[in-house]
Formats: structure tokens, sequence, C-alpha cells
């Protein structure tokens, strides 16, 4: 369905990027239905590529640079699935979601934009069947900052029959969220999400340090934000420098759209500009709306903050 004239870039882009997300999440269902993972070791056996990540990308990237070829788009899983123009899916077949955009953004043109994209987030859970872990992550910056951002669960409903598979989230930092509604955590204990296949001594002294009634440790940075969003878990802790820019630019766009805040484990903000490193070295650490995010970053040990130097 063709947008309205004058559609801010922002809104425009925030659409097209719910409609190929939703896309991609079917490549994802599609790789795992016919049961030929194609997994390949990157860096270390912790940290693993399915075909679903590969022919995901290739989708997400083709289909967004169609639609804005002046954007740049940096992607997970490298050059190659960047190239590809195989899989690639039209937005304007499906009707488009009207995005609020907030005055300020509304000329930003698409020189200006950063698109961090991670195809598949919770690989390792992928592989291991605990599918609802899983998201897809189109995180869009600029400036340096985290704007705007997509969230989809390709796996949200798969235990209950009969009900709409699947889901997309949103969110325009200082505009809405879209897809869900937002709930704040339980009042009086602390809830804390973290990693649950890369964690170390480091990762849990932080989480021990804030002092939470209980852990939930799953899988994928989208996952855990979206237990912030759903209000099942007050903050997410991950002293590592394991998360790239790909894993926490959607999340963090469509968590401070709700209110919340995500930054590094110092307190200070993570850089989305293009040639900012791709690694997250300085850890993550993000709180639901309406808690006080300093008081839990004052709460992390200095040999913590000390072990993850930028
Ligand atoms: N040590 C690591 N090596 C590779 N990816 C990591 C590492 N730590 C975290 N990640 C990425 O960050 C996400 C969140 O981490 P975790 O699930 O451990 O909390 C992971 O799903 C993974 O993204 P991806 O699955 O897209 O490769
Ligand atoms: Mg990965
Ligand atoms: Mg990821
Ligand atoms: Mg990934």
């Amino acid at each position: 369905m063709a947008v309205a004239p004058n559609t801010p870039l922002l809104s425009r882009l925030v659409s097209a990027s719910i409609a190929i997300a939703n896309h991609a999440g079917g490549v994802i269902r599609e790789v795992m239905k016919r049961g030929e993972l194609g997994i390949v070791e990157k860096e270390n056996a912790r940290d693993l590529q399915t075909e679903a990540d590969r022919a995901a990308q290739r989708c997400i990237i083709s289909s967004l640079s169609k639609c804005f070829p002046k954007i740049t788009i940096i992607g997970e899983e490298g050059e190659e699935e960047s190239k590809s123009t195989s899989g690639i899916f039209d937005p304007a077949s499906v009707p488009v979601v009207n995005i609020n955009c907030p005055t300020d953004l509304s000329t930003l043109c698409e020189e200006e934009i950063v698109v961090w994209v991670d195809p598949l987030d919770g690989t390792s859970e992928y592989t291991q069947g605990l599918l609802d872990h899983v998201t897809v992550l189109i995180g869009i910056a600029s400036g340096g900052k985290a704007l705007g951002g997509v969230i989809h669960q390709p796996y949200y409903n798969y235990q209950n029959p009969g009900a709409d598979l699947g889901r997309t989230v949103w969110g325009v930092v200082g505009g809405d969220v879209g897809g869900m509604a937002v709930q704040p955590p339980p009042e009086g204990k602390l809830i804390v999400t973290t990693t649950r296949s890369h964690s170390s001594v480091t990762v849990n002294d932080a989480i021990n340090a804030v002092g939470p009634d209980e852990v939930l440790r799953v899988g994928g940075a989208g996952h855990k934000v979206m237990l912030l969003l759903e209000g099942k878990a007050h903050i997410y802790v991950f002293a590592s420098p394991g998360c790239k820019k790909w894993d926490t630019c959607a999340p963090q766009a469509v968590l401070e759209a709700a209110g919340g805040l995500l930054t590094d484990i110092q307190g200070s903000p993570i850089p989305y500009h293009s040639a900012a490193p791709h690694r997250n070295s300085t850890g993550v650490l993000a709180t639901a709306a309406g808690l006080h995010h300093d008081t839990y970053i004052g709460k992390i040990p200095q040999n913590v903050k000390d072990n993850l130097k930028a």
C-alpha cells in the first residue's frame, strides 16, 4: 500500500522495517522447518551462524537498500550476506503502519541514517530449539543515537496452537511504541535478566552486586529487552564485551521510546555511528521505565567496570 506524500523518512523506514522483519521471521521459520540449519562456527564455539542468520540477513539488507539506497546498513553476518540480492521483499506489498515522527527528527535524510541489522538474535538458542528467545532486530540510528527500532519475535505464541504466530514491536524515541502493551515490572522485588549462553565470573559478579531477588537467564539481547517491556524483569545486566551494536541498537530504541534506558555498564551512552566499533566492549545495562538507572550503575563494582575498559 502506498505511503502518504510528505511522510518523514524515519516513519517510512520504521514502517518498511516492520514489514521486512516480519518477512525475515518467515524465512527463519522456514529454515527450521526444513531442518537443515547449516551451522558454522564464527569466532569460537559460542559464536554460531546458521542458514537462517544468512538468509534473513540477505532478505533484510537487499529489501531495505532497494527502498532506501543511500542509507548505510551494517549487518551482523558481514559483507557477503549484504551484497546478495536474493530473497528481496517489497514492503509496499503489505499495509503501511502509520508511525508518528517527532518534529525534530522529521527532516532526516538517507545519508544521515545508519541501520544496524541483527537478522537473528539468539542464534545459540535457535540451534537448541529455544525458539521463543529468537528475535529479528532492525535498529535505526542517526548522529550516533539509536532513534528507531523494530523487534520481531518469529515464534511468539508458538506454544499456543491456533493463536497468531509471531509479533513485531517497534518504537521511535520521543514518539510511540507499537505492537504490544508495555507493562511495568512488579513492585517490591528486583528481577534481573542476563545471558544463559555467554556467562563469566565478571557477568555473575555484576549480577550479584545489584542484589536480585530473581535472575532470568535467557538468550538474546532482543528477548531480554522484551522481558523489560513486558514487565517480567526490571533490569538487564551483561558485564561482558560479547554484545555488538546490532544486538543493542533496535532494543535500545524501543526501550527508550517506552521510557526505559540502555547504556554500557559505566552508564555511558553507546555510540551508533557507522564508524563506531562493532563491539560493545564496555558491556550493557538496561532498566525498565520508572527505574532509576544510575542507582544500578552505582552498584556495579569498580573491578567489574575496570575489566570492561574500552
Ligand atoms: N561472546 C559472544 N559471542 C558472540 N555473540 C555474542 C556473545 N555474547 C553475546 N552475543 C550476542 O549477543 C546476544 C545476547 O547475548 P546473550 O544471549 O548471551 O545474552 C547473543 O544472542 C549474541 O547475538 P547473536 O545470537 O545474534 O549472535
Ligand atoms: Mg551471532
Ligand atoms: Mg545478536
Ligand atoms: Mg545475530
